[in-house]
C-alpha cells in the first residue's frame, strides 16, 4: 500500500502542503487539480538537463493527458544555472509562449531548479504561483520555506526574493537515480536540521548511519519527514528570517564563502556547507565549551560520506574572512555566525572576536577530526 506523508508549512493564508511519497509524479496532474489548478491555465515545467532526460516527458504526457497545456524550458545541471542569463531566457521563453498571470510554473529538479524557477516565478509580471517538484535529497531544504534566488558572481543567493509555493510534492522515487555525490550533499542538509533543532534526530542519524542503507525505506522518507518537519517548523514561525529563520544558515556562512570563491564549481553547496559546518562547531566549541561538540559533528559528517577539512582549501583565511562579510546575515558590518551553544540548539551569535576564527582556522588538521 502506497503510503504518503503529508505536513503543512504554516503561514496562514500562504499556508501549503508538503506531500512525500513513492510515485507521486505520476499523480502530479490530481494533485494539481487537489491545488485548484485548473487545465485554463497555462503550466511550464522548468527542469534541467539530467533531471529532464529521466523524467520530464512522463511528466509532460501525464499532463497533457489530463488537458493542461503544458511547455518545459531545460537548464544546463550544475549551479551555474542560478545566474541572471538564464533567468532572463527563462523570462523570455515564458513571455514569448503567452504565459499570463494565472499560468503555474512548476519546479522539476534539484534546489538549483528550485530557486532559480521560484525566482522567475516570483517576478514574472510581478509574481504568478509555483509548485515544487523537488528531485534530490538536498531539496527537502530548498524546496520549503519560499527562499527563491540566483547567484551573483560576487555573492550567492544575491538576487532573490521570498515566495511560496502552493505546495511541495516530492516523489521519492525520483532518488533512486541520484549520483551517491548528490545523495552525501542531501544529508549535509539534513544533519543540519538535526543540529540546530532535535538531539533525538541527530542520535537517530548516528544510530542508522550506514552509507549503504541511505536510501532504502523506511530510513530514507523518516529522514525526510523529520528534516522536512523541523524546516517547516522554523520557517512557519519566521517566515522572512527576521530572527530565528537565520539558524537555518549554520554552516552557511562560512559554506557560501567557499562556494562563491571556488566561482560556484568547486564544490556543491552540501559539500561547502558541511565543510562550513565543520568549522562552525569547532567555533561553537571554542565559544561555549561543549567538549566533543566538534568531533560529534565531523563524525557524523563524514560518516555519511561528507567532507570536512578545511586546511585543504586553496585560500587563505583573509580571503575567506573577506567573502564572510559579504554574508546575508552581516549587520552594521558585524558578522553573526550561527553556532551551537550545545547539539540541538543553535544561536546567533554577534561576538565572536576574529582571533577565534583565525585560531580555529590554524587548528592542524588532527585537532579537527
Ligand atoms: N532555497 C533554499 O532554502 C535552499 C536551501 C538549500 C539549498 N538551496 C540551494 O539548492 C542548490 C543545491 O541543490 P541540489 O543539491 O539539489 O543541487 P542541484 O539542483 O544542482 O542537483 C544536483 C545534481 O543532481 C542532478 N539531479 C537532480 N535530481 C536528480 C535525480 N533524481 N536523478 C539524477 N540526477 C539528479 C542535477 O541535475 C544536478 O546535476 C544550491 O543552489 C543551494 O543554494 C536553497
Ligand atoms: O531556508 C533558509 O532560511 C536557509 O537558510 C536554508 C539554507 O540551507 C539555504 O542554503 C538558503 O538558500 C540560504 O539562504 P541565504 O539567505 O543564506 O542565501
Ligand atoms: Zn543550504
Amino acid at each position: 500500500m502506497e503510503s504518503v506523508k503529508t505536513l503543512t508549512v504554516d503561514l496562514g493564508e500562504r499556508s501549503y502542503p508538503i506531500w512525500i511519497g513513492q510515485g507521486l509524479l505520476s499523480k502530479l496532474p490530481a494533485y494539481l487539480q487537489t491545488l485548484g489548478i485548473t487545465s485554463s491555465q497555462t503550466l511550464l515545467v522548468v527542469t534541467d538537463d539530467h533531471v529532464g532526460a529521466l523524467y520530464l516527458e512522463p511528466v509532460l504526457k501525464g499532463l497533457q493527458r489530463a488537458g493542461f497545456r503544458v511547455f518545459s524550458y531545460s537548464v544546463p545541471a550544475g549551479e551555474q544555472a542560478k545566474s541572471l542569463s538564464y533567468y532572463e531566457q527563462i523570462i523570455t521563453y515564458a513571455l514569448e509562449h503567452k504565459l499570463d498571470r494565472q499560468s503555474v510554473i512548476l519546479a522539476l529538479g534539484g534546489g538549483v531548479v528550485g530557486d532559480l524557477a521560484g525566482f522567475v516565478a516570483s517576478t514574472y509580471m510581478r509574481g504568478i504561483p509555483f509548485v515544487q517538484l523537488p528531485t534530490t535529497l538536498l531539496a527537502h531544504d530548498s524546496s520549503v520555506g519560499g527562499k527563491v534566488a540566483i547567484n551573483h558572481p560576487l555573492g550567492k543567493n544575491m538576487i532573490g526574493s521570498f515566495h511560496q509555493p502552493l505546495a511541495v510534492i516530492y516523489d521519492t522515487a525520483t532518488l533512486s537515480t541520484l549520483p551517491e555525490r548528490e545523495v552525501a550533499c542531501g544529508f549535509a542538509e539534513v544533519l543540519k536540521h538535526g543540529f540546530i533543532w532535535d538531539e533525538a534526530f541527530v542520535d537517530w542519524l548516528e544510530e542508522n548511519a550506514n552509507p549503504c542503507r541511505a536510501l532504502q525505506e523506511p530510513f530514507l522518507s523518516e529522514a525526510l519527514y523529520r528534516a522536512c518537519h523541523i524546516k517547516s517548523q522554523v520557517v512557519s514561525q519566521d517566515e522572512k528570517e527576521t530572527g530565528l529563520r537565520a539558524i537555518l544558515n549554520f554552516g552557511h556562512t562560512f559554506g557560501h564563502a567557499f562556494e562563491a570563491l571556488g566561482h560556484y564549481r568547486d564544490f556543491t553547496h552540501g559539500e561547502a556547507v558541511a565543510i562550513g559546518m565543520a568549522v562552525a562547531a569547532h567555533v561553537s566549541e571554542a565559544v561555549y565549551g561543549q567538549q566533543g561538540l566538534a568531533e560529534r559533528v565531523t563524525r557524523l559528517l563524514s560518516t555519511y560520506g561528507l567532507p570536512v577539512e578545511w586546511h585543504t582549501l586553496p585560500w587563505s583565511f583573509e580571503q575567506v574572512l573577506e567573502k564572510m562579510y559579504t554574508d546575508k546575515k552581516v549587520m552594521a558590518g558585524r558578522l553573526r555566525l550561527v553556532l551551537l551553544e550545545r547539539m540541538g540548539r543553535a544561536v546567533i551569535a554577534d561576538h565572536v572576536a576574529e582571533t577565534t576564527l583565525r585560531a580555529v582556522w590554524s587548528l592542524p588538521f588532527q585537532n579537527q577530526l
